[in-house]
């Protein structure tokens, strides 16, 4: 399974971060500077953004940290993190960013080590939410905070019935004229298998997070869990 993702992401790569731009009406900007916005990251910061892949998280930490903070950038995905160092190298100045290629469920890092973390669209894919989320809450120093951007399923029926026309009837097409129709596809079922924002609450709480939050973002298609350790 955990080849599979790497594969799925692996393939996208060319396309990403172009598709996501298009099919979100660039609407993913902002919700992930508000992600991290709530981390409350600040100058100076160590930071970590996990399943990073072509870097727009981790690239907007490091404006935010600045030259005084470093980032970590961590993903499995080759193909994102090559993505992710061109676009790095191609600003001025040269951002603070170690570009990690490895498996977010075991991080090569030692705890209390991060001021700040963020996880785009990445928690939805992992093998393993739990474990994922313990080895986030054992990097992060203690009072310090993560947000988790991802899809979610709205509570209201219409914007349902629309996450899901836009995901078949947009977003699928537009990949399959892009040869990535099978990858693109992969998201609805994922959403469905993906704990919603009081069950992710719940993980985060056994996990050892002593606050979790989730904030419905985008009329609730998407949402950001915020967690302190
Ligand atoms: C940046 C976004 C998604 C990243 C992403 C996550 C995944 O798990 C994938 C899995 C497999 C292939 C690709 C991805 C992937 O790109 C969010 C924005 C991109 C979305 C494709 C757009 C979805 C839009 C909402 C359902 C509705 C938005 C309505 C309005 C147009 C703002
Ligand atoms: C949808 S992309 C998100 C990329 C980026 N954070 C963003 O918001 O655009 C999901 C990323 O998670 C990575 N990923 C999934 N499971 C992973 C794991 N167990 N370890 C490391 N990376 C993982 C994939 O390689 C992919 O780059």
């Amino acid at each position: 399974m955990t080849n599979e993702i790497r594969a799925i992401f692996d393939r996208i790569a060319p396309v990403y971060d172009q598709l996501n731009d298009w099919l979100s009406l660039g609407q993913h900007r902002i919700w992930k500077e508000m992600a991290i916005k709530w981390t409350g990251a600040k100058p100076g910061d160590t930071c970590l953004d996990l399943c990073c892949g072509s870097g727009d998280l981790a690239l907007r930490l490091a404006r935010r940290v600045g030259s005084t903070g470093q980032v970590y950038g961590v993903d499995f995905s080759a193909n994102l993190l090559e993505t992710a160092k061109q676009r790095a190298q191609s600003q001025y100045p040269q951002p603070n960013i170690s570009w990690v290629e490895a498996n977010v469920l075991d991080l090569p890092f030692e705890d209390n080590q991060f001021d700040a973390a963020t996880m785009g669209y990445g928690l939805r894919n992992v093998t393993d939410i739990p474990r994922s989320l313990q080895e986030l809450h054992r990097v992060l120093k203690p009072n310090t905070k993560a947000a988790i951007l991802d899809f979610h399923r709205p509570n209201n029926q219409q914007f349902r019935t629309f996450q899901q026309w836009y995901l078949d009837s947009i977003v699928v097409p537009l990949a399959d004229r892009l040869g990535v129709k099978e990858e693109y596809a992969y998201i609805s079922p994922s959403l469905d298998r993906f704990p919603i924002g009081k069950e992710q609450v719940e993980i985060a709480r056994q996990v050892g997070f002593t606050s979790a939050t989730h904030y419905p973002i985008a009329n609730g298609m998407m949402g950001v869990l915020i967690i302190s350790k």
